[in-house]
């Protein structure tokens, strides 16, 4: 008899028929119905193995996953994971780093572009028919060019952001991180420097600090009210890392130009999130790493990961 491995993500169907062929593979694209969730926890009943993302791993869940040897989450990010649970539960976790930080980087670039060049505006206003004359100076953008970037969370996606605005707009990087950077520093002329003074130096502000109780709410109007004029204010890690709230607040009162989110609170962003109608922001439905490549690359790695550890040798990327 085959084991049993539950899947929760879309994958493509090559994997799925390489890993049909060893495993009794419950596949789901995502949990989206209340049938789902059901057969969902009567398969991990019998899991040896899980696949996935989206799926917050608690304690209760553990406990009705006896037979579970490893957790490969097709993330990079661990937030919704009870590590301590699992590794005490003798459960090996698995994650995806490296393999997405490009495109998360191009992304959060994306992000910039977009905001800096107010282009969901400038797209609205063409879709809707309101482009009578060339536009004026209350429609232009800022510059990135020579600018000052501030990247919350110095790692492996904030230095590729990081990188992108050093070579390709020569711009200034500034970073906080709880640890030095002497390579960035040296590479990329970045300077440490602690949060507020961030806030306060720089032009446009990229967050890529992981969500852990350290830094849920880090950031909200204390820090955003430090900001310049017309300083733009880019999320691509969690959204809980933000006080949403008060992001929404200072963006109204004009305490904050601009925002380019990718991550929010509450996922997807509720139909009725004041962020939905608010021009001086662009929403994106947390598509970091969303590319053909990029999410393939990260399905082989989580599989590989698996395979491993149900062979008893080292997974590739354990947590
Ligand atoms: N929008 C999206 O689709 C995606 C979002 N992400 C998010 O980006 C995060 C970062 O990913 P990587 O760069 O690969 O991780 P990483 O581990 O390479 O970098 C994180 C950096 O943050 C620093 N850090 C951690 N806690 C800190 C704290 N309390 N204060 C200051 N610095 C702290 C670490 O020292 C490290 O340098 C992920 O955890 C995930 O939440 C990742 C991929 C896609
Ligand atoms: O990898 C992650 O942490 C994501 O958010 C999705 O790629």
């Amino acid at each position: 008899m085959k084991d049993t491995l539950v899947i929760v993500h879309e994958l493509y169907p090559e994997l799925l028929d390489k890993l049909k062929q060893t495993f009794d593979v419950v596949h789901f694209v995502r949990l989206g119905s209340d049938e789902d969730r059901a057969a969902f926890k009567e398969a991990m009943t019998r899991a040896v193995a899980f696949i996935g993302s989206n799926v917050a791993f608690d304690k209760a869940l553990l406990e009705q996953s006896p037979n579970l040897k490893v957790i490969a989450s097709v993330s990079v990010g661990v937030d919704n994971y009870d590590v301590a649970a699992i590794h005490d539960r003798g459960i090996v976790l698995t994650n995806t780093p490296d393999v997405l930080t490009e495109a998360t980087a191009d992304t959060g670039f994306l992000l910039l572009m977009m905001t800096a060049r107010r282009a969901s505006e400038m797209n609205r206003m063409v879709l809707d028919g309101r482009w009578n004359v060339s536009p004026g100076r209350d429609q232009f953008g800022v510059d990135l060019k020579g600018k000052t970037l501030g990247i919350v969370g110095m790692g492996r996606i904030g230095q590729a952001v990081a990188s992108r605005g050093h070579f390709g707009f020569g711009m200034k990087v500034i970073y906080q991180n709880r640890s030095a950077k002497p390579e960035a520093d040296k590479t990329l002329g970045a300077r440490q420097v602690d949060l507020e003074t961030l806030f306060t130096e720089a032009d446009f502000i990229c967050v890529t600090v992981p969500l852990s109780p350290e830094t849920e709410g880090l950031i909200g109007r204390d820090l955003l009210s430090l900001t310049k004029p017309k300083a733009i204010f880019v999320n691509i890690a969690r959204g809980k890392v933000v006080r949403e709230q008060e992001l929404i607040e200072c963006l109204r009162d004009g305490t904050l130009y601009y925002a380019g989110l990718d991550v929010f609170e509450k996922e997807p962003l509720p139909k009725d999130s004041p962020l939905m109608t608010m021009d001086n922001v662009v929403c994106l439905p947390h598509i970091g790493s969303a590319t053909h490549e990029t999410r393939g690359a990260m399905c082989d790695l989580a599989a590989e990961n698996t395979l491993n550890v149900l062979d008893g040798k080292a997974p590739v990327t354990p947590v």
